[in-house]
């Protein structure tokens, strides 16, 4: 039996008015906007409750907040739109609206490449699968809990719950505490469903270059990420990469927040309008006169993932605020930006190459209309490919062939039908119309409208089954390609292939709404298609369909957010110099993490004078920033100050087969407090992009591996290790290492500082108050006999330490620390909520245990 804990409901009344005291100036709006919105919430889990005992009664809400109003699940102008566009069958129009109306099964993914990956499916399977079922399973039925079946590895997991419902209720408490942890230690995305279907139908391989060109606030980075991450050796870094970008310098943060829980040195986060994504062509010259004819002359990617920005009627069920924003404009004002987009994802695909466009609309207009559309401007380009025998477990329907467009609620069935004053805003490529010369899409005028309109609501249809459907688009010259665009036919259906679109829809898996389509590029775009992608202008400015987004896009919301301004996260690259407020007022915390930047403070020093190259210096620098074409964002620098690494080297006894040439990189204006390290694919990248003339705008690249610290403990090397790095590092490191038993390590793990002459072992104590002071890497001594079988065991378990004056510090985060303890020995108990940081790295001599 379940019960809703009530108390937590009346706690976020509490907390939203206690955050009223606090608020000042425009924050008081906020601070009612946000009572508003719990009042909203308690409302909507009191009308979604399958529960009586989850009504909390709605008159406590209504007290907070006197303009309280039960959310309104409805939108007349919504259900006229899509039964006019004819999305489902008349037939299921109920079902469809009334899945719409239920709060959304919340789902998450397991990170394919995590440490922990088997104790993780374990603990879902044993502890909460089979344990939780018995309590919950009246209110939930038997399977609360199931893997997705269409998702690869059972990877991807279903509850029969809604995030609200996870949050409120108490039987699932400790799931929820779970997921929340493995979340932050990046081992569980919280992903929508249908949110990680599209990186699926890239069929990524490990030497794969893949632009994510719309990435924030990064679910499918991080999919991409764990897809190039599989299969690594320890040490061993993939050929792939993967650039991913966003518009929005917001958004970016979000997204370096969210991929920094990969750890990763093949990621570069990009800052640019999609539409206009920079090449990085070499002039012709230096390719030639280049002696490495394997180096990119020329940035292209072997995937694109195009996850266009869109209205996001798709997403419905979990923003309720949609059924009131909702209206027939919002797609269209999308249309040509999403075309914009894909076409330049397009022109920068290799030839063989895939991109998968997706958007989480309904709406035709954003979906069939901008793929019809590409069709014809890419002509014998590109196909649209039929991808009926990947993921056959998923269900899902063909794209539509006909629909209209409506503008200011009148229907049109073609361009001719728009009112002449809204020609210029009511665009041809928003029809299904065209009078294609183009060959390959003439073999589609054979096909049946009727037959594909009734296929489009059979589920799963193979593409064979249509059986005058042929898509070779091959043959066709240039001259005749570059004509595709003519929308002066009257005919209705589209003339492309869009059944081998794929439409999820809501009530088909109780989820999400989401379109996918996968193109594949045969040759490449000819230069009248290609300057089209440049000079396509759309009668809505980038900027202001960027604000339309965010006024239909849920504003990046409290949790990620708060996350965010805890750790004082912001785009790396960004700034003046200046840390955020929290970050500079915080005090030295003894622990780094990929998630927090938190050693800073006393451990590193400004005042070191430092030259950024050998022959540069910091009025150089200064020169470099002014000279730097990106305003606000600070330039990456190549590390190559050979003393520093000299130093480095020696200092941990870093083997030379670990490449260090070209591979460290900083930024201007950090003072080289941080050393990045990056993939030899980035590095090609970085390599070029510098050659070009820095087109790219880097906002992150790279894995932090060795930060600055200002002990003054005698340490001999300024930098120290990160423990976001030390897994890629440690495989060639000889010095500076430490073994402790399990009983010690734990300890370690518990206690954050230990005395040397408290550890059990004391062997282990001896040791390492011999050790010169600094940063050194303990490992968990367990059943290795020399060094080289621990370093190139993956299940090595090793941790980031400062040996200081007469204690051992131990430098990883508490989630990190939490995730050792739990997985390594069993020990659940660890809340680290009410640790408090170490104020100072030679305070910690006092020791904690
Ligand atoms: C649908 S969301 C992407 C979701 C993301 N792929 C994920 O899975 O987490 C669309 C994103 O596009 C970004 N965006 C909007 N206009 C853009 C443009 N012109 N170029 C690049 N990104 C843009 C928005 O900031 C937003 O983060």
């Amino acid at each position: 039996m379940i019960a809703l804990r009530t108390p937590v409901s009346l706690r976020h009344l509490v907390v939203a008015g206690g955050q009223r005291k606090r608020c000042i100036g425009g924050d008081r709006k906020r601070g009612r906007a946000q009572r508003r919105h719990f009042a909203g919430a308690l409302e909507s889990l009191w009308r979604h409750s399958p529960h009586p005992r989850c009504s909390p009664a709605p008159a406590a809400a209504r007290q907070s907040n006197s303009s309280w109003q039960p959310p309104v699940l409805e939108n007349t102008a919504f259900e006229e739109y899509y039964k006019e566009q004819q999305i489902v069958h008349e037939e299921e129009w109920d079902a469809f609206m009334s899945v719409l109306r239920k709060p959304l099964p919340a789902t998450f993914r397991i990170n394919a490449s995590c440490r922990f990956l088997g104790d993780i499916c374990s603990k879902l399977e044993n502890d909460f699968r089979r344990s939780l079922e018995c309590e919950v399973s009246d209110e939930y039925g038997e399977d609360f809990i199931s893997p997705l079946t269409w998702y690869p590895g059972n990877l991807a997991w279903r509850l029969n719950f809604s995030r609200k419902q996870l949050r409120k209720t108490e039987a699932l408490e400790s799931f929820h505490e779970f997921l929340k942890h493995e979340s932050e230690v990046g081992n569980i995305t919280r992903q929508e469903a249908v949110s990680m279907v599209p990186p699926l139908f890239l069929n990524v391989q490990p030497d794969h270059h893949i632009l994510d060109m719309c990435a924030a606030p990064g679910s499918k980075t991080f999919q991409l990420l764990e897809f190039i991450h599989q299969s690594k050796e320890p040490g061993l870094l993939p050929r792939a990469l993967v650039i991913a970008n966003d518009f929005k310098a917001q958004r970016c943060d979000l997204l370096i927040h969210n991929t920094k829980r990969m750890c990763t040195a093949n990621l570069i986060v990009t800052n640019h309008d999609a539409q206009n994504f920079p090449t990085c062509s070499l002039a012709k010259d230096h390719s030639e006169t280049d002696k490495d004819h394997h180096k990119p002359q020329r940035l292209e990617f072997d995937r694109v993932l195009c996850d266009v920005p869109c209205s996001g009627d798709g997403t419905i069920r979990k923003s309720h605020d949609m059924w009131r924003k909702w209206n027939s404009s919002m797609g269209n004002e999308f249309h040509l930006l999403q075309v914009n987009i894909a076409m330049r994802g397009i022109a920068l695909l290799k030839v063989g190459g895939r991109m998968v466009y997706s958007t989480c609309s309904m709406n035709p207009i954003e979906n069939e209309a901008v793929v019809a559309e590409l069709l014809r401007r890419s002509g014998n380009s590109v196909e649209l490919l039929d991808v009926s025998e990947e993921l056959p477990e998923l269900v899902r329907r063909p794209g539509l062939s006909t629909w209209k467009v409506n503008d200011r609620g009148s229907w049109c069935q073609t361009h001719e039908d728009v009112s002449h004053d809204r020609k210029n805003v009511i665009l041809p490529s928003m029809f299904p119309s065209s009078k294609s010369t183009h060959e390959g899409h003439a073999v589609y005028n054979n096909v049946d409208a009727k037959l594909e309109y009734s296929m489009s609501f059979s589920r799963n249809f193979k593409i064979e089954e249509m059986s005058n459907v042929n898509c070779d688009t091959g043959g066709v010259s240039a001259s005749i390609s570059a004509q595709n665009s003519d929308y002066t036919s009257n005919s209705v259906g589209s003339k492309s292939p869009l059944s081998r679109c794929m439409r999820i829809v809501p009530h088909d898996q109780d989820g999400g709404a989401f379109f996918i389509a996968v193109i594949h590029k045969l040759s490449p775009l000819n230069e009248s298609q290609m300057t089209k992608v440049g000079k396509t202008e759309h009668p809505l400015s980038t900027a202001r369909t960027v604000g339309l987004q965010e006024q239909y896009q849920p504003e990046i919301t409290t949790p990620a957010k708060k996350m965010m301004h805890q750790h004082g996260i912001v785009s790396e690259g960004r700034g003046d110099n200046k840390l955020p407020v929290e970050q500079e007022n915080l005090s030295v915390d003894n622990q780094t993490s990929k998630h927090s930047n938190l050693i800073e403070g006393k451990m590193e020093t400004d005042d070191v004078k430092y030259s950024q190259t050998k022959s540069g210096d910091i009025i150089h620098r200064t020169k470099l920033d002014r000279q730097y074409k990106w305003k606000g964002i600070d330039p990456v620098l190549f590390f190559e100050d050979d003393a520093v690494i000299k130093n480095i080297v020696s200092f941990f006894g870093i083997e030379e087969t670990f490449s260090l040439e070209g591979r460290l990189v900083t930024r201007s204006t950090d003072n080289a407090r941080r050393i990045y390290y990056i993939s030899k694919s980035v590095q090609e990248i970085l390599e070029v992009n510098v050659q070009v003339g820095e087109q790219i705008k880097i906002a992150s690249v790279g894995v932090k591996m060795f930060e600055r610290h200002r002990s003054k403990d005698g340490c001999s090397c300024a930098y120290r290790l990160s423990y976001e790095g030390l897994s890629l590092l440690f495989p060639y490191m000889r010095k500076r290492i430490l073994y402790a038993s399990p009983v010690d390590f734990k300890q370690l793990l518990q206690c954050r500082t230990i005395n040397f002459a408290h550890f059990t072992d004391a062997r282990f104590g001896e040791e390492a108050s011999s050790l010169m002071p600094g940063c050194c890497v303990v490992v968990l001594r367990e059943g290795h006999q020399d060094a080289d079988s621990v370093a190139m065991d993956p299940s090595t378990i090793s941790i980031v330490c400062w040996r200081g004056k007469s204690t051992m510090n131990v430098l990883v985060s508490p989630p990190d620390r939490k995730e050792l303890l739990e997985y390594r020995f069993g020990f659940k108990e660890f809340n680290f909520e009410d640790e408090k940081p170490n104020k100072d790295i030679n305070g910690l001599d006092e020791g904690n245990c």
